[in-house]
């Protein structure tokens, strides 16, 4: 049984765009836990934290994660997803873990030119290269601990997932 394959890391490390392309790859199923949330409310990241808090949005997206976890599926999470422990141990128990890992700068110029506000709502109330600062400081230990891999996310998609597939001894399908 092949099992399923989690991105993990910060906003913008490309969790959505390499998972995509490398569930082709790979031959697998991809699902999104944002777009699974999206499609199940309804809503917008935006319109959930805006109706219910973090607090709600973080609940909701514990279930997300539950609910698109299946064998052969290459499954892109929100970057806070690390925050809850249970989330952690989930992944690490039901399939592999890669920590999608670039400094904040990157991320932040990625963001400032593709901002998709109603995906991204503040976290801090910060400019987004501040704030990214602040996020990478809270949350690098997370996503260590939560990983099997840490795969470089500078690189361009094709080398990130090449390096991705090196990592977990897989090939491509096609
Ligand atoms: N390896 C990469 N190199 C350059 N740009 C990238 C790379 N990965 C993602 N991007 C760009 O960064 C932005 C955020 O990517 P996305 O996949 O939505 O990240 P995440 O899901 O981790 O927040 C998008 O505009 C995307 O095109
Ligand atoms: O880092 C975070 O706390 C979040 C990242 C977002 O996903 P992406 O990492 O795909 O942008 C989304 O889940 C939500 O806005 C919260
Ligand atoms: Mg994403």
């Amino acid at each position: 049984m092949s099992l399923p394959i989690y991105l993990i890391g910060a906003r913008g490390c490309g969790k959505t765009t390499v998972g995509e392309a490398l569930s082709r790859a790979l031959g697998y199923a991809f699902r999104d836990t944002d777009h699974h949330l999206q499609l199940s409310t309804q809503r917008s990241v935006a319109q959930i934290v805006a109706q219910e808090g973090w607090e709600g949005f973080r609940a909701r997206e514990t279930e997300s994660l539950k609910a698109v976890t299946a064998p052969a599926t290459v499954i892109a999470t929100g970057g806070g997803m690390v925050l809850a422990e249970h989330n952690r141990r989930f992944m690490r128990e039901q399939g592999r873990v890669i920590w999608l890992s670039a400094p904040s700068h990157i991320l932040a110029q990625r963001l400032e030119s593709q901002p998709e506000a109603a995906q991204r709502p503040t976290l801090t109330g910060r400019p987004i290269a501040e704030e990214m600062g602040d996020i990478l400081r809270e949350r690098a230990h997370l996503y260590r601990d939560a990983a099997h891999h840490e795969v470089n996310a500078m690189q361009a998609p094709d080398r990130v997932i090449d390096d991705i597939l090196q990592s977990l001894s897989l090939a491509r399908a096609s």
